[in-house]
């Protein structure tokens, strides 16, 4: 039966490799089931609610994807799209996290619309190479401006907007400690460096007296206080339809890039460089969004990590499959999740940053019209506090200097119409 759900003769593999491969990129993903509550719970959310909805929405899209598309990507709701759920809709723009679940739950139902009509081609086609790397990059460096702030490394001053916090403080010196670890765990070949690390600063959160112990397994807690509690009503006002937009857009982004990366990983790509079933993929996807949305997190996305399983391995759904396993056999470790200290995924952030800045190595940086827009985007995320502001502002940079440098052949009517909307949102609020 596994043989003819996955194929596994056909894509030269085997249960054993699948298995290995699953765990692999579980163990390189599973912080999330401790990022997320706490991300969330900054916007108000129950923690416990949101550990099942992450765990669930998790599991859902990797068995989704597995089954469906039969490509060992697994999903889990997104770093990135957390925080800009958390510090941008809900903590800048003042929604109730109700209404910006309401958000996110919309832009999967567009999510899967565009999938299914091929719109979703043409707009990611229409965005230029340069402006993606700005965004991944300048998602990685508010996601390390986040982990520095939670750990009191970076703090607000009167006079400089930002500076150093007391370094030599138990959170801060916990943080860099964490992080110093996952680097040197994943340079080791690690694959559980990040949840590794994670486990040891708890540890000694726990032997310092810092963190309190609330045991390690047990039933999971009750997802009553986030389950269906979406707002649907005000996400059909005018002003919540940027938002919408930006969740869409985000995620259009992320799951693109991340789709080809792991397909290029895995060699899953045809001789045209295109990825078969790739409906059947953004299918998953979106369908995750929305339920997970229903069930109470943000944005639910497929992992940049699978390819640490698809290095183990990993070829067909199979891995997929064992990843949501794994993920419904985390939901009896909430105590764990619960004990967690920020500081403890304080470095994670940070190690998330460097892979999301990696891609800047593609940018070309001797042509000024490309660096320049790259650099403002990811430059202004975490100056402004906000992904979608600075994707905006990186379009608008990046038709202006093309227009005024005569360099029309870079534009397209997808980068015109993105560029006016965002100007228009900017001058009219
Ligand atoms: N938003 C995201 N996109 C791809 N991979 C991720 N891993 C963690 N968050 C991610």
């Amino acid at each position: 039966m596994l043989e003819k759900l996955f194929k596994l003769k056909q894509n030269n593999t085997s249960l054993k490799q699948e298995a290995v491969a699953g765990l692999t990129t579980f163990l390189t993903m599973a912080y999330i089931i401790f990022v997320n509550p706490m991300m969330l719970a900054d916007a108000g959310m129950d923690h416990g609610a949101v550990f099942v909805a992450t765990c669930l929405a998790a599991a859902l899209g990797c068995l989704i994807m597995g089954l469906l598309a039969n490509y060992p990507i697994a999903l889990a709701p997104g770093m990135g799209l957390n925080a800009f759920f958390t510090y941008t809709v809900v903590g800048e723009m003042g929604y109730s996290w109700e209404t910006a679940l309401g958000a996110v739950f919309m832009s999967g139902v567009c999510f899967l619309i565009l999938s299914l009509v091929k719109i979703r081609e043409w707009i990611v086609n229409s965005i230029p190479m340069s402006l993606r790397f700005g965004i991944a990059a300048g998602i990685g460096l508010f996601l390390a401006l986040i982990g520095l702030k939670s750990a009191g490394i970076v703090v607000a001053s009167p006079a400089t907007l930002v500076t150093m916090g007391d370094i030599t403080s138990f959170p801060a010196m916990m943080a860099a400690l964490g992080f110093f670890l996952i680097i040197a765990m994943v340079q080791r070949g690690l694959k559980a460096a990040v949840i590794f690390s994670i486990l040891i600063v708890t540890v000694l959160g726990l032997l310092f007296g810092d963190v309190q112990y609330n045991g390690l397994v047990s039933m999971p807690p009750s997802i009553a206080p986030t389950f269906m509690k979406m707002d649907l009503s005000s996400v059909l006002e005018v002003s919540m339809l940027s938002v919408v937009f930006a969740f869409l857009f985000v995620d259009l982004f992320d799951t693109s890039g991340t789709l080809v990366a792991v397909a290029q990983r895995g060699g899953l790509l045809d001789d045209k460089g295109r990825l078969p079933r790739v409906k059947r993929a953004l299918t998953a996807d979106s369908v995750a969004t929305i339920t997970g949305a229903a069930l109470g997190t943000s944005t639910t996305t497929s992992y940049i990590e699978s390819t640490a399983g698809v290095s183990a391995g990993g070829r067909t759904g199979l891995t997929a499959v064992i990843v949501g396993l794994l993920f419904i056999a985390a939901l009896f470790v909430s105590p764990l999740a619960g004990m967690v200290p920020a500081y403890a995924t304080a470095g994670t952030l940070f190690y998330v940053a460097i892979l999301m800045m990696s891609g800047l190595i593609n940018v070309e940086w001797d042509d000024l019209t490309e660096a320049a827009p790259v650099v403002v985007t990811c430059l202004l995320m975490p100056l402004t506090f906000s992904i979608a502001n600075a994707i905006g502002l990186g379009f608008i940079s990046y038709a202006m200097i093309k227009l005024l440098t005569g360099r029309f052949k870079d534009l397209n009517a997808g980068v015109l119409v993105v560029a006016a909307l965002f100007l228009i949102k900017f001058i009219y609020g």
